[in-house]
């Protein structure tokens, strides 16, 4: 894989940067962003197209500072103008486990506040950005990690893992943008009106039949050439193109969003605090440990 610096390459779609590079990026553009922890990111000269691996064992459970890592990459991506972009996973189990549970238990509000900002944050960069988006799910991917995939444009699996959305199991209510990234993949409102009330987990081969999951494939190698394949089949002509379409289908839950930004904090704030809730998360993070 060749990397440069802040060059345009040949194909005239990306500046490439490496990891270290990027990271001193950050750190001189915005101050306060620290270097990637919790992600590698590498460019691919010849396609133009960047793979962003989850690297925050064990579960790539999402915390606010993992989050806007995540964010972040997307948007200096953009910004280079790179062509598509690849999330995987550094874990041969896990893709993302969602929301890190640890953190949401018996934590002050500011914290709260910081991690749901940081999900809002994340999930309108990935469901906006213009890059050619393709989720490799080389592990399970439940709650936050099912937005993850969801919110990306191809779906491509391994065999034997988990995927969906179990929130409703935990007591608490999808989010309406949730909800509107489902149906942009799962149309069927009946199928998905049960499959996120029932807090229904699919397992890959299923998930495949029931159209939530575009490929499965074999190996993780495989499944990085099915991504390169995925994101090359559109030609560079049609990029500006494909991306004005790609938010017009977009643009109505994105306004949703916005409108209920706000609300939609309230309303997390106020039901991850009720006592119920937080003594439910505490068994279900002790039922997590027992299985160790
Ligand atoms: C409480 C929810 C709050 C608000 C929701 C409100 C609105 C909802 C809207 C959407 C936003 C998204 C919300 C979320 O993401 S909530 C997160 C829900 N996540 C889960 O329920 C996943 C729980 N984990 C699992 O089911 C399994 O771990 C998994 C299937 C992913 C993998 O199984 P496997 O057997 O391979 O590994 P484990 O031994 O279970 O786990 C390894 C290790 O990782 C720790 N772990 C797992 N998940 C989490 C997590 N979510 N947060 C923190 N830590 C996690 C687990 O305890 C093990 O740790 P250790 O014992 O130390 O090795």
């Amino acid at each position: 894989m060749a990397a440069r610096i802040m060059n345009l390459p040949k194909h005239g779609l990306c500046h490439l940067m490496r990891t270290s590079a990027l990271a001193r990026h950050y750190a001189g553009s915005t101050g306060s962003a620290s270097p990637p922890q919790f992600t590698t990111l590498s460019v691919d000269d010849k396609t133009g197209i960047a793979t962003l691996t989850l690297n925050r064992p064990p579960a790539n459970a999402l915390n606010a500072a993992f989050m806007g890592e995540i964010a972040r990459s997307i948007k200096e991506l953009e910004k280079s103008k790179c062509r598509g972009l690849i999330l995987t996973s550094s874990s041969e189990r896990i893709f993302c486990a969602g929301l890190d549970l640890k953190e949401c238990y018996q934590a002050e509000a500011s914290h709260l506040q910081g991690i749901w900002v940081a999900l809002q944050n994340l999930w309108h960069t990935l469901y906006s950005t213009p890059l050619i988006t393709v989720a490799l799910i080389n592990g399970h991917t439940v709650a936050g990690g099912g937005m993850l995939a969801l919110s990306s444009e191809y779906r491509i699996m391994l065999p034997n893992f988990k995927i969906g959305i179990n929130e409703t199991m935990v007591g608490l209510a999808v989010p309406m943008w949730l909800i509107d990234t489902y149906l942009n993949v799962i149309p069927n409102r009946r199928v998905a009106e049960w499959d996120l009330t029932a807090s229904r987990i699919y397992k890959s081969e299923h998930a495949l039949k029931a159209g939530l999951v575009d490929e499965l494939a074999a190996s993780k190698e495989q499944g990085l050439e099915r991504a390169v394949a995925f994101i090359s089949s559109y030609p560079k002509h049609s990029l500006v193109a494909r991306a004005i379409t790609k938010r017009q289908f977009r643009e109505k839950d994105l306004k949703n969003f916005e409108d209920n930004r706000q609300h939609d904090l309230e309303i997390f704030l106020s039901n991850i605090q009720k006592p119920n809730v937080q003594s439910y998360l505490g068994e279900y993070l002790e039922s997590l440990k027992k299985k160790a």
